[in-house]
């Protein structure tokens, strides 16, 4: 199990992180998010061991990670972690910088493992092309067959899928995930991308103003976002006040709805009139004005033209949950 206890760190004397506490166990997938610069991949060094904690420890199984300050040449053999940079050999094939790190003394399975690297980021056409070759994307995929060689017990992802198009990424994320999971291995992924976070992640951290401001399960984050900083990592988000859903409501509070969560109807609720219309290919998605000049953003599966006055509800358990 990761045991992070009580990290603190910054830069200079201004704290970028304060306080963190968290465990990941063996095998389970932990998700950081939180807005550019709140300190997502500084955790992921401080994990590594990259950078030296101001305070508080990093253990893995009881071990201590060493930060710089002890360890002359940081980071830990049993974790890998693959930043942005991809540090490959350019001059020398795919094949030879996956297998580089494969035991020779079995060329048959070397081979055999080499191949399943290969599938898994689907880049067996590629076995014999030189890195130099390749495009971004490409040679972030094999940084990846080329660090997971190394059976690490543990893996730090920062942004791991950030040079890679969308055609590709779907398919390759969910290899990845599921090769993690089969093979048992501890990931820690910093990431904006919510496909990385909703269907894969077993716990979510959300970061911000050097804190864990959230943490638990992608599903009881999303549906229970704790402010709007949070609710809008996921997308778009209304502020709504109750009065204005219910309006015999007497709490004078507002609530967090999805787009998605707004039901249509053409007779009664609040009504809206439709200013904008966007295609998002399952669905559409509008912008509305309120009767009080509020503008709120709800989907439907059809086109609704501009100036079509429609009226919105929210079910009552969204409503009571958002406001529990
Ligand atoms: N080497 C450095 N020296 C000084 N300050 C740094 C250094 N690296 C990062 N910072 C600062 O620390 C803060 C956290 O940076 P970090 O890169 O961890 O954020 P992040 O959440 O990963 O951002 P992004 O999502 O944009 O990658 C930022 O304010 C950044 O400017």
């Amino acid at each position: 199990m990761l045991n992070v206890n009580s990290i603190s760190f910054g830069y200079t004397e201004k704290m970028v992180l304060k306080d963190l506490n968290f465990t990941v166990g063996k095998g389970e997938h932990l998700s950081i998010i939180g807005e550019s610069g709140c300190g997502k991949s500084t955790l992921l060094k401080l994990v590594y061991g990259l950078l030296q904690p101001a305070d508080g420890t990093i253990s893995w199984n009881d071990k201590q990670v060493l930060g710089p300050d002890f360890n002359l040449v940081p980071g830990e053999k049993y974790m890998k972690y693959l930043s942005q940079d991809f540090d490959l050999m350019p001059y020398t094939t795919v094949e030879e910088n996956v297998s580089k790190f494969l035991s020779v003394f079995y060329p048959e399975e070397l081979q055999e493992r080499t191949e399943q690297l290969l599938e898994m980021i689907e880049m067996e056409d590629f076995a014999k092309t030189k890195v130099q070759f390749l495009s971004g994307g490409q040679q972030q995929r094999v940084a990846l067959a080329r660090v997971l060689a190394q059976e690490p017990e543990i893996l730090l992802l920062d942004e791991p899928f950030g040079h890679i198009d969308n055609f590709r990424t779907n398919s390759f994320r969910k290899n990845l995930f599921n090769y993690l999971k089969r093979k048992g291995i501890t990931c820690l992924v910093a990431t904006h991308d919510m496909d990385d976070v909703l269907p894969y992640a077993d716990q979510l951290i959300v970061l911000k103003d050097q804190e864990i401001l959230a943490h638990g399960t992608p599903k009881n984050i999303y549906r229970h976002p704790k402010d709007l900083y949070t609710a809008s990592l996921f997308g778009e988000v209304n502020v709504v006040p109750i009065q204005l859903l219910k309006q015999y409501a007497k709490i004078n509070k507002s609530i967090l709805v999805y787009p998605h969560e707004f039901q249509i109807s053409e007779k009664s609720g609040l009504r809206v009139r439709v200013k904008k219309s966007f295609f998002k290919g399952s669905h559409y998605l509008h912008e509305g004005l309120t009767d009080d000049g509020e503008t709120l953003s709800f989907t439907s599966r059809e086109s609704l033209k501009p100036e079509t006055k429609i009226y919105l509800n929210v079910a009552l358990e969204t409503i009571n949950a958002r406001i529990a």
